[in-house]
C-alpha cells in the first residue's frame, strides 16, 4: 500500500472540474486518493455518487488507491480500496467487521485517542494536524512534528499519513520525522502547477 503522497479532496475543494485535477494529480505520480465530498457547498445523493464514480474511475485508470471518507454506503458502489475514519465517525471495530478485506485508516490527533483506539485493527493512521490548516473546519489545534515522532516510536511498523497543513516545502520535514506519507488538499487544489507541487511532496 503505498500512502507516498495522498491526495485528498472534494468538489467544495475546486475551483475547477475535480476530474481535471485528479487526472493532473494521477498523471504527476499521487499514489492514495480520497474522496471527501463534505462541507460547506459539497454535493449529497446522486450527484455526490456520480462525482465518485468519475473520480474512482480515474484512480483506476491511474493504478491510484482510491479511498472513501466519512461516508461509508459509497465504500461498495465505487468499489472503493479502502475507506477513512475519524474519531467521530463509525467506530472502528465495527467498521472491520463491515469491511474484513478493506484498507481502513483511522485519525488520530493526541494520545488519549491512541489510548482509547483499537490501532491494531487499522491498516494505516493519519496524523494531524500537523501544521495549521485551513481546509477543515473543526481541526484540532496544530501537534507538530512530535506528534508523529511519537506515534512513531510507539508504532514502529504500521504506516502513518501525516495531514494538516502540507505544503511543498514542509513535505519532507514530515517524512523525515517518520511519517510514510503525507495527505494534502490545498496544496494540490490551490496550486498554480499541480505537476510541480505532486513532485515537491518529496
Ligand atoms: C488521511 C486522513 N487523515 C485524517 C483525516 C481526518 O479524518 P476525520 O478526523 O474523520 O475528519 P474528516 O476528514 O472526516 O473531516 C482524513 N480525512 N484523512
Ligand atoms: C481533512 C483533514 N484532516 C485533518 C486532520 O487534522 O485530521 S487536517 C485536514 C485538512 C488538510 O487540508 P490541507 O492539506 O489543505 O491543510
Ligand atoms: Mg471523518
Amino acid at each position: 500500500m503505498n500512502l507516498r503522497k495522498y491526495f485528498i479532496m472534494g468538489s467544495q475543494n475546486c475551483d475547477r472540474k475535480p476530474e481535471d485535477i485528479l487526472e493532473e494529480a494521477a498523471k504527476a505520480g499521487i499514489t492514495a486518493f480520497q474522496f471527501r465530498e463534505k462541507g460547506e457547498g459539497s454535493l449529497t445523493g446522486k450527484e455526490k455518487l456520480a462525482l465518485g464514480q468519475r473520480l474512482r474511475d480515474i484512480c483506476a485508470r491511474h493504478n491510484v488507491l482510491f479511498f472513501v471518507n466519512d461516508d461509508l454506503d459509497l465504500v461498495e458502489p465505487l468499489e472503493a480500496d479502502g475507506l477513512h475514519i475519524g474519531q467521530d465517525d463509525m467506530p472502528l471495530e465495527k467498521a472491520r467487521e463491515i469491511y474484513p478485506d478493506k484498507k481502513i485508516g483511522l485519525s488520530v490527533s493526541n494520545q488519549a485517542e491512541v489510548d482509547n483506539s483499537p490501532v491494531h485493527l487499522a491498516d494505516y493512521l493519519g496524523a494531524g494536524s500537523v501544521f495549521a490548516t485551513s481546509s477543515k473546519d473543526d481541526a484540532e489545534q496544530a501537534v507538530g512534528l512530535e506528534w508523529i515522532k511519537s506515534l512513531r516510536q510507539q508504532y514502529p511498523d504500521i504506516p502513518i499519513v501525516g495531514i494538516g497543513g502540507i505544503t511543498e516545502k514542509n513535505a519532507a520535514s514530515v517524512i523525515k520525522a517518520g511519517a510514510d506519507g503525507v495527505a494534502v488538499i490545498s496544496a494540490i487544489t490551490k496550486t498554480d502547477n499541480i505537476e510541480r507541487a505532486v513532485k515537491s511532496l518529496s
